[in-house]
């Protein structure tokens, strides 16, 4: 029910013990030369993540599975934020493992991805900091047991967050392909995303969350009311490269499901094609929101997630942008998220799907720019929104926001993203469709 795997017996008798020896060695063999199952792992559980209860998980649900299916687990629990992406990056022999499992959050997820997308890299002599190369792909799965705050990443991979079923995922060896974004920041590197990244809204409640960490995960409720009520918009240009030639659109009512066809197709198209067809288009603005939903960022607070129709692996992200509008009209989109209706029908919120896309805010648009304010040009605004940066007691709003990438912060505000189509694998087979477990609940179906 619900996405949710458990573990169940089957006794099979024979009359004959010689069948019943040559079963067993079919049911081995099978097992050993066509399932893809992993056998040796390297576990990193962050213990501070979500409700703290990372190593209880482990511990108590995880780890009994993984014995019994004969799967052995190399694990360490972090002592310390960025443990796991460095061990990945310099440490870790990556030859004895089948695969890499978190326990935690999307900011534990995104640690582990930082570390082997690397250290794959630095292996093929990859350079990270140029946005133009072409990444080489991750041979190692990566397997999320949940146990952080928002687990978007597994929700929207597996259809649950359950230490049990994730478990089960990795010990019958699924695989799904994932998108992963490069941020970068005039040709140096700053982070990858596979979810949400967010200016504005997303930003400032992240920012504001962080302080309130002690509080658990409830943290962005209470953060997410005071963004709400505080209303800042921001000003900028975003650029981007729409994505040609591939099927799907954010409004399809079709959704990304095991086995995507979608993302099959498309995949091998971008994989043919040079990401740069096409031509760049502009937008300048004030924004409350800039949100690029790589996947559709389903989460128990949004079963549907940012862009219900976005695709794992397609190799596009979703740029939405949300624009300056009333209290109550935003108030009518975030509640979208929550219902059947659809968030992007609304005049203020447009959605594109991407390869590519820039961000420059306001106040560093273009050295020009600049040079007017400095010959003292500027309109009255902009002076007093520069002096209250600096004077946040005066209350008015701020100039910038700041990113939220897979719910860590970014420092720098002007970004230059790109889809790197199917760049790492998970532990996992996508959401399915209800009929099909339907069917299998029921025997006389079968
Ligand atoms: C009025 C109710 C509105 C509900 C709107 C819900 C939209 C939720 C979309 C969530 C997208 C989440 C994308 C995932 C981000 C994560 O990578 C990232 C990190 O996760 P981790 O902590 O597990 O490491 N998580 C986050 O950044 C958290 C984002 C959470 C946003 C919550 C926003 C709540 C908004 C509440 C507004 C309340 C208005 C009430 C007015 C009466
Ligand atoms: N041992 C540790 N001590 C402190 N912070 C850690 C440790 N291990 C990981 N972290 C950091 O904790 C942050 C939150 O982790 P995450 O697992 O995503 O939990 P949550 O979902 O609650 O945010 C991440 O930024 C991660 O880098
Ligand atoms: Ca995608």
């Amino acid at each position: 029910r619900q996405h949710r795997w458990r573990c169940a017996e089957v006794t099979f008798t024979c009359p004959e013990g010689e069948l019943s020896v040559m079963l067993l060695l079919l049911l081995l063999l099978l097992l050993l030369f066509t399932a893809n199952r992993p056998k040796h792992l390297l576990i990193y559980i962050n213990p501070y993540g979500g409700k703290r209860q990372g190593k209880r998980i482990y511990e108590q649900k995880v780890a009994p599975l993984f014995a019994a299916a004969g799967v052995s687990t190399d694990v360490i629990v972090t002592e310390y934020a960025n443990h796991a992406r460095d061990h990945l990056r310099t440490e870790a022999e990556l030859k004895k493992y089948d695969g890499v499992v978190c326990v935690g959050g999307d900011g534990m997820f995104s640690e582990i991805i930082h570390g082997l997308i690397w250290r794959t890299q630095i292996d093929g002599a990859v350079d990270p900091n140029c946005p133009d190369e072409t990444l080489q792909t991750c041979s190692l799965r990566i397997g999320i047991i949940p146990a952080g705050s928002t687990d978007c990443i597994c929700f929207a991979t597996v259809g649950t967050n359950d230490p049990v079923t994730s478990a089960l995922h990795i010990i019958v060896g699924d695989s799904q392909p994932m998108d992963v974004c490069s941020v970068h920041h005039n040709n140096a590197f700053l982070r990858y995303s596979v979810s949400l990244l967010g200016y504005g809204f997303y930003g400032d409640v992240l920012t504001d969350s962080e302080r309130k960490r002690w509080m658990g995960p409830a943290r962005y409720d209470l953060s997410g009311l005071k963004m709400f009520l505080t209303h800042h918009y921001y000003e900028g240009t975003v650029s981007y490269l729409p994505a040609r030639g591939i099927i799907g659109t954010p409004r399809d009512a079709a959704r990304c499901r095991s086995g995507c066809v979608v993302c099959q197709h498309n995949g091998k198209l971008l994989t043919e094609r040079s990401e740069n067809d096409g031509e760049w288009r502009t937008i300048r603005g004030k924004f409350l929101a800039i949100n690029a939903a790589s996947m559709s960022c389903a989460c128990p607070r949004s079963p549907k997630g940012l862009s219900p129709a976005a695709h794992l692996a397609d190799g596009t992200t979703d740029l939405i942008l949300v624009r300056k509008c009333s209290r109550f009209d935003f108030l009518r989109h975030l509640l979208r998220h929550t219902s059947k209706d659809d968030q992007f029908d609304l005049t203020f919120v447009e959605v594109h799907r991407v390869r590519r896309f820039r961000f420059t805010p306001r106040h560093c648009q273009s050295d020009s720019d600049l040079e007017l304010d400095l010959l003292g040009n500027a309109s009255k605004r902009q002076i007093f929104s520069q002096i209250c940066r600096d004077h946040p007691a005066c209350g008015c709003a701020p100039a910038y926001s700041c990113w939220n990438c897979d719910g860590e912060i970014l420092t720098h505000t002007a970004i230059d993203v790109r889809v790197h189509c199917q760049l790492i694998k998970l532990f996992a087979r996508g959401i399915e469709e209800p009929a099909v477990f339907e069917d299998l609940a029921n025997p006389c179906a079968i």
